[in-house]
């Protein structure tokens, strides 16, 4: 699903959050927005999800797939999350539900959003545990008893079930280890390409940036300061905000070791 997002405002309080951002995401792209901490990144996810918060001012367009989210009615924006959008977020311990079991929290989209039996819910919950590299034995676990990179991969199984053809990953890869990273930024890719869904990853790491995305916006103090191609945008970075942040995920970079699991 394509998403076109013109001339977005967001105020808080009458402090400006987000000002005159201007992004594109074709059908089947995976773009990234990267911004140092405070920048407003979440925000345009939020505003995209339409769940900034009530005292948020907004004003522009984001068309997504032809609905426009600004000014939407509750029931669109939460058939819309539903149905044709799925998010993971930074912390899966904290955006899973610590009562449900796996395959209850798997399966919650397709039971609010969907008219499936039980026997159908649970074929597809196996089906997208198998997807995302869990065991079919996790599907009975609490989110306590699984480690922070089986989360989320349950974070992610819980954003595709419905088949959503447009992914926002709100730093999903921030509370885990390096080797981890790796893991989950190449599962969701590869989940998110086979899909032919679109995604914007957010994150204020480069290097994670560079491996999720082909073409990049970077954010800074609520501004779009630059966007072009992740590896070229990576190689020589034009303005000033965008070299810090770069300098900045030099001395951060993605580890690369040869083991394959360390969950
Ligand atoms: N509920 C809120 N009410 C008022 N201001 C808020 C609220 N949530 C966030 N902000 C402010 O909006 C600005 C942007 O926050 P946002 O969470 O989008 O930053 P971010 O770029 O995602 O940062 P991080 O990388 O640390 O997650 C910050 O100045 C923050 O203090």
């Amino acid at each position: 699903m394509s998403v076109d997002v013109r001339g977005l405002k967001i105020t808080i309080g009458g402090k400006p959050i987000v000002s005159d951002a201007d992004m594109t995401i074709a059908d089947g792209e995976r773009v990234g927005l990267i911004g140092s901490s405070g920048s407003g990144k979440s925000m345009i996810a939020k505003a995209m999800l339409g769940l900034l918060p009530l005292t948020a001012v907004t004003n522009g367009s984001i068309d997504m797939g032809s609905t426009e989210i600004i000014g939407a009615s509750e029931r669109a924006l939460a058939d819309l999350r539903g149905r044709y959008v799925g998010a993971v977020f930074q912390n899966p311990a904290a955006s899973l539900n610590p009562v449900m079991t796996v395959a209850q929290q798997i399966a919650l989209p397709l039971r609010l959003h969907y008219d499936l039996t039980k026997v159908e819910r649970a074929d597809r919950v196996n089906a997208l545990l198998s997807k995302v590299g869990l065991d079919l034995d996790m599907a009975g676990k609490y989110p306590h008893e699984l480690s922070g990179g089986q989360q989320q991969r349950v974070g992610i199984a819980t954003a595709l079930i419905t088949s959503p053809r447009f992914i926002i990953a709100d730093e999903p890869t921030t509370a885990l280890d390096s080797i981890t990273q790796r893991q989950i930024v190449d599962l969701l890719t590869s989940l998110v390409d086979d899909a032919g869904a679109s995604m914007l990853f957010i994150t204020h790491d480069f290097s994670v940036l560079a491996r999720a995305t082909t073409r990049c916006y970077v954010l800074d103090a609520g501004r779009i300061v630059e966007s072009g191609p992740t590896a070229d945008l990576l190689a020589a970075p034009t303005t000033p905000q965008a070299q810090r942040l770069v300098a900045a995920a030099q001395t951060l970079t993605l580890h690369t070791p040869k083991e394959d699991s360390h969950e």
